[in-house]
């Protein structure tokens, strides 16, 4: 389905119910998409799902959600200039509804994957009208009810009410994953009551009197039709094809060569044509009286096709037809064409294996080598005087590629029906539009680029600032909160000093550089051992590494977690085997202030006598050994962490300390 109709979703929950609630829909619908492209196919189970997703979120019903999004089409096409089009269907929203179906066909230029649903009005009266949806889509109903309510009220000032009277495949109540399009062509019909006030388009349907002077006109001889829709056909009761336009025999030969140019009239209607739309219509006598206003698509069968074909066409003299045998040309046409069938048999096979399933949605008709089979669209005319319906019809040609695919020139089209301009038409927008499409398409492939980018970075600022100051603080200062300054009762602080590693004094630049290699393996290691929320790392200074546990997530087990990620480093470290290094930790357990000091390169420090004195107790400690400050010793001893007693050591700052060395953690 084009990403029209999901640019108008995306936009209008936006608006209604915030970025939050569309990221949460996407998250669940598993959607990758930034934004959507207006001409780009998108998959149709997408609309149901997020109505399933946005019900999940709001606890709107699902058939409130997809009415909301019929709602939110029309809206949305009025950006694009299509509200003209609607206003000029007609004066009253009945003249729009039996147009809708127009509408999409004026669209196929700018759509030409469109596959769009049909519409038929089977029935109106003072206070409404009935109308007959059908469309290759399920779980649609409900968005067509929005749109048809939101035009009324939009368009024609009318509250409208609409209720299914009955339905076919129609699968209400959306889906918690993806709607399972079933094999081949599914078609869903629904008959809907709409019920409004039309007493206005009712009073002025009186039929029109004939002025007396139309009265003597004189009756107008079928055959003139014929010539001037060169494509009609003339059905009776049985559904048999009395007279038929002259193109439409000649392209029906072109199509099936070495059959018998005769054979044309008398055959049943549907076995020389299938009906694309509407689609799944009982073709009787009965039901096309009843669909009048109804504009039919139906494709001509062909069983094969050949420029020799073309010539017997043009050449048969129908006059004195020998219905027993083929002449010459038809008989060589016939050779060439099954010839030629041989040819492109694997094509033809690969062709209908790959359509075989119609794509629901592109529509993409059954795709055949070579010529194309051709659709014509009209509409089906009662004539009493011959008590027989003519469907009075065009080709529906969309550019000059198809004209020549079909083996049709511009001068087999009738001058005035709709096929000439289709083509032209066609030909003068396809060939604008292709340049248009490619350069928005370019844009927003571009504009998906840059999001891609401006995601990437923002990412990586994200890594930046979260390596500066920690991701709660961070997103307090993205709210607005400038300075966040916390005090916290509890914490454990740990220094781990790498020794041996650098004599300050040297100067030499390869000791120097070896030193900072090794130094960066070593911090690397320590980093590894980080595991937030239960350890912060704040800050390198030299050859010192400083984390904290408790801040800036109070953490009850801040003592265990401290002395678990210090025996961790140590095992670590002492694996990588650096010569001559060596490590050496010390914690310290107490109350400090935190906060984020700077605006240039903001940091998160810890202020207050229990960071001086975990430094002491690092500074103090002996190599691959862990010093615990007597508070800390007696907290983790609690909980059945080893430490043994040091005694007391000359703290500088603090006099004599009764410090523990940690052994190992609980068993
Ligand atoms: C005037 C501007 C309109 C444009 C440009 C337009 C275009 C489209 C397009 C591009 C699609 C997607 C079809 C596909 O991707 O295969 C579509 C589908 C649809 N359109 Fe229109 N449309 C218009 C008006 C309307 C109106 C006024 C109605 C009904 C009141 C309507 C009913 C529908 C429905 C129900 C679908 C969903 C597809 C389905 O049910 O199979 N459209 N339309
Ligand atoms: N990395 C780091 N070290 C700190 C921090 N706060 C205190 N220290 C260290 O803790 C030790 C004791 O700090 P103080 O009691 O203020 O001692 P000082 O007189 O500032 O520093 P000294 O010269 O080491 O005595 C000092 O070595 C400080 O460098 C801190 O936020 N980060």
């Amino acid at each position: 389905m084009y990403g029209m109709l999901y640019e108008s979703v995306q936009h209008y929950i936006q608006e209604e119910y915030g970025m939050e609630t569309w990221r949460k829909i996407c998250q669940i619908v598993d959607c990758k998409h930034n934004s959507f492209k207006t001409h780009q196919i998108y998959p149709d189970k997408l609309m149901p799902d997020i109505a399933a997703a946005l019900s999940a979120c709001t606890g709107e019903s699902f058939d409130f959600c997809m009415n909301f999004f019929g709602k939110c089409f029309v809206r949305f096409f009025s950006n694009f200039g299509y509200d003209k089009m609607i206003r000029s269907t007609g004066r009253y929203f009945c003249d729009f509804l039996q147009s809708i179906d127009n509408i999409h066909l004026q669209m196929r230029f700018t759509y030409p994957k469109m596959k769009s649903p049909s519409m038929q009005l089977t029935n109106m009266d003072d206070n409404g009208a009935v109308i007959l949806y059908r469309s290759g889509r399920t779980g649609m109903s409900k968005y067509l009810i929005g749109q048809m309510t939101e035009v009324a009220r939009e368009f024609y000032g009318l509250e409208m009410t609409a209720y299914v009277i009955e339905s076919q495949n129609d699968i209400c109540g959306g889906t918690a994953g993806p709607i399972k399009l079933s094999d081949g062509p599914l078609t869903v019909i629904v008959k809907y009551r709409l019920d409004f006030d039309n007493r206005d388009y009712m009073a002025q349907r009186v039929n029109v009197v004939a002025h007396p002077s139309q009265l003597k006109m004189p009756s107008v001889d079928l055959n003139v039709f014929l010539e001037l829709f060169p494509f009609t056909i003339v059905l009776n009761h049985d559904m048999k094809i009395t007279l038929a336009g002259e193109k439409i025999i000649e392209t029906w030969i072109l199509h099936n060569p070495g059959v018998n140019p005769k054979s044309f009239i008398g055959t049943h209607v549907m076995d020389v044509f299938n009906c694309r739309r509407p689609k799944d219509t009982k073709i009787d006598w009965d039901t096309i009286l009843q669909m009048r206003t109804v504009l039919f698509e139906m494709e001509l069968i062909r069983t094969g096709h050949s420029r020799a074909a073309y010539d017997a066409a043009l050449n048969i003299d129908y006059e004195n037809y020998d219905d027993s045998s083929l002449n010459e040309a038809q008989t060589m046409a016939l050779a060439k064409a099954q010839e030629f069938e041989k040819e492109h048999e694997k094509d033809e096979e690969e062709a209908a294996a790959a359509t075989k399933e119609i794509d629901p949605a592109t529509g993409l008709r059954r795709a055949s080598v070579g010529l194309r089979s051709i659709l014509l669209k009209g509409q089906m005319f009662y004539i009493k005087d011959v008590d027989s319906l003519i469907f009075l019809c065009s080709p529906l040609i969309e550019n000059l590629d198809e004209l020549h695919g079909i083996g049709l020139y511009l001068n087999d089209l009738n001058p005035h029906g709709l096929s000439r301009e289709l083509v032209m038409a066609g030909w003068q927008h396809c060939s604008k539009l292709e340049i248009m499409f490619e350069k928005e398409e370019q844009r927003s492939d571009e504009l998906e680029k840059s999001l891609e980018l401006a995601d990437s970075w923002k990412r990586q600022g994200d890594e930046l600032l979260y390596s500066m100051i920690p991701r709660p603080i961070a997103e307090r200062m993205r709210m607005g909160q400038e300075h966040v300054c916390q005090s916290f009762e509890e914490v454990s602080v740990i220094f781990i000093e790498v020794m041996n590693i650098y004599d300050s004094g040297s100067t030499n630049v390869q000791e120097a550089m070896q030193a900072v290699n090794t130094l960066n393996k070593v911090f690397s290691a320590l980093d590894e051992e980080i595991i937030s929320p239960f350890v912060y790392k704040v800050e390198t200074v030299g050859m010192v590494y400083m984390a904290v546990s408790g801040a800036p997530d109070t953490n009850p087990l801040h003592a265990e977690h401290a002395c678990d990620l210090a025996l961790r480093v140590i095992k670590k470290v002492k694996a990588h085997n650096l010569p001559d290094v060596a490590i050496r930790v010390g914690i310290n357990s107490g109350p400090v202030v935190a906060g984020v000091v700077g605006m240039k390169v903001p940091r998160y420090c810890l202020f207050g006598d229990t960071v001086n004195t975990a430094s002491r107790m690092e500074s103090s400690c002996d190599p691959w050994k862990i010093q615990l400050s007597n508070y800390t010793a007696m907290k983790v001893r609690e909980v059945g962490y080893k430490v043994e007693a040091r005694g007391f050591v000359k703290v500088k700052g603090k006099g004599d300390m009764e410090t523990y060395w940690l052994i190992g953690g609980p068993e």
